[in-house]
């Protein structure tokens, strides 16, 4: 049977749709998916069209593609099927409200707005329109987590009752961001949190979350400290607890809550020596034994190891590749081409509801490291010029 074929619009030509566009254009079949595959059929850059057309010939995307100096005009493009936002935190709230006003479905990039009050009205939206819409998590589409999930579902390690998870990277912070960089600029909704915390909250949620049925899902209890970057005041480092009531019979003796350890930083690095002499930037702890992630930063791992508990048998390690020699943004596209071909509005992988609570996480955990945004970049109003 013909793969179903889905064709994308692209808006923002910066660093991560470089890297996006390049995986959409490596063969499905490398990675054995003969179900779908994506063509790019319209780059937008807001800066002008000459950048858009740079990029095409950057990314080697083949002849016809459209070419636009404004979102405005990719989002009323006919031919495009989906548009995947690759615009600052800041900015996703806008540009998403754009495009599903226009009826497009949408892949938008972490971390998916500002707050949960925007996240929640892009939902809405969604729904009203019809529209397919998805936060870019890349993560939980790899083959690795997936099985990371299925291993915890199948008891391997027991009850999981403590994840700790890190993102961090020894930035010289002061040399290498200046501070209207979107790292640091808090006009960009820059800091550590929303561009790398999610990925640790990523992992707590994935696997102390996610792994429930549905109608178990609880939303945690949140205790968090945050360091302000000095010359900007967005944060440079916060580290979260976070308490999830655990489904244990109450009657039972075991623990009624799982905790999760979630941290970022951008002085201190997860792997110091890229080598993981320093040990995984995510372990698992069960009852029965523990699941190390390693190998790339959080959001790209490559490698888990099982470690049971003594007596219980050997040490297992796990390693993955990248099909095609991608980076691992294709996983989360096929995951989008299935949906559309499914007429589903959500995907199962990263649901409406999840990206939502995380956000209320993180407006808690700002909420209590005293980190407000401008108010413009706030706002739920739409559409408000940035
Ligand atoms: N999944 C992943 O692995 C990664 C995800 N990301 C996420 O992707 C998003 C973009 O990050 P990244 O590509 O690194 O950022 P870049 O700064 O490299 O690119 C952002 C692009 O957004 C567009 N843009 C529109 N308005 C503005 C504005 N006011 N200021 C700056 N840029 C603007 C520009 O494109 P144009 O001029 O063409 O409109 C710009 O090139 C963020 O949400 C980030 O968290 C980032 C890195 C990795
Ligand atoms: O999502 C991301 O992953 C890679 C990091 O370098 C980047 O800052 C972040 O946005």
């Amino acid at each position: 049977m013909a793969p179903h074929t889905i064709r994308w619009g692209i808006m923002a030509t910066g660093g991560i749709a470089n890297t996006f566009v390049r995986d959409l254009l490596i063969d499905p079949k490398t990675r054995d998916a003969s179900d779908v595959s994506h063509q790019v059929v319209a780059v937008a850059s807001s800066s002008s069209q000459d950048r858009a057309t740079k990029f095409i010939a950057d990314t080697g995307i083949p002849a016809g593609c459209a070419v636009y100096g404004d979102y405005e005009s990719l989002v009323a493009d006919k031919n495009v099927d989906v548009i995947y936002v690759a615009t600052p935190h800041s900015h996703h709230y806008q540009n998403v409200m754009l495009a599903l006003q226009a009826k497009k479905n949408v892949l938008c990039e972490k971390a998916f707005t500002v707050n949960a009050a925007q996240t929640k009205i892009l939902c809405e939206t969604a729904k009203k329109n019809n529209c397919f819409l998805m936060e870019a998590v890349w993560t939980r589409y790899f083959p690795l987590s997936i099985q990371v999930r299925r291993l915890i579902q199948s008891g391997e390690i027991g009850e999981v009752l403590r994840v700790v998870a890190d993102t961090s990277f020894a930035n010289e912070v002061e040399k290498e961001f200046d501070t209207a960089n979107r790292m640091v600029n808090p006009d960009l909704a820059g800091g550590a949190l929303l561009d790398l915390g999610i990925y640790s909250l990523t992992w707590v949620f994935q696997t102390l979350y996610h792994t429930l049925p549905r109608d178990q899902r609880k939303a945690p209890t949140v205790a968090a400290q945050m360091t302000p970057y000095h010359l900007t005041g967005a944060d440079e480092s916060t580290t979260i607890l976070l308490s999830f009531p655990t489904t244990t019979p109450s009657n039972d003796t075991h623990p009624q809550h799982s905790q999760g350890i979630a941290m970022t930083n951008i002085r201190v690095a997860s792997d110091p020596d890229e080598k993981g002499s320093a040990g995984p930037a995510i372990r698992i702890q069960g009852v029965k034994g523990e699941i190390q992630v390693f190998g790339g930063p959080a959001y790209r791992p490559t490698t888990y190891r099982i470690v049971p508990k003594q007596g219980h048998g050997a040490v297992r390690t796990v390693e993955y590749e990248f099909p095609g020699k991608g980076h691992g943004m294709y996983w989360e596209a096929d995951e989008v081409a299935r949906c559309l071909r499914d007429g589903k509005l959500e995907s199962e992988g990263m649901p409406w509801e999840e990206s939502i609570v995380i956000m209320e996480v993180m407006d808690e955990v700002r909420r209590q490291g005293g980190l407000m945004y401008p108010q413009k970049i706030e706002s739920t109003e739409f559409p408000l010029p940035l």
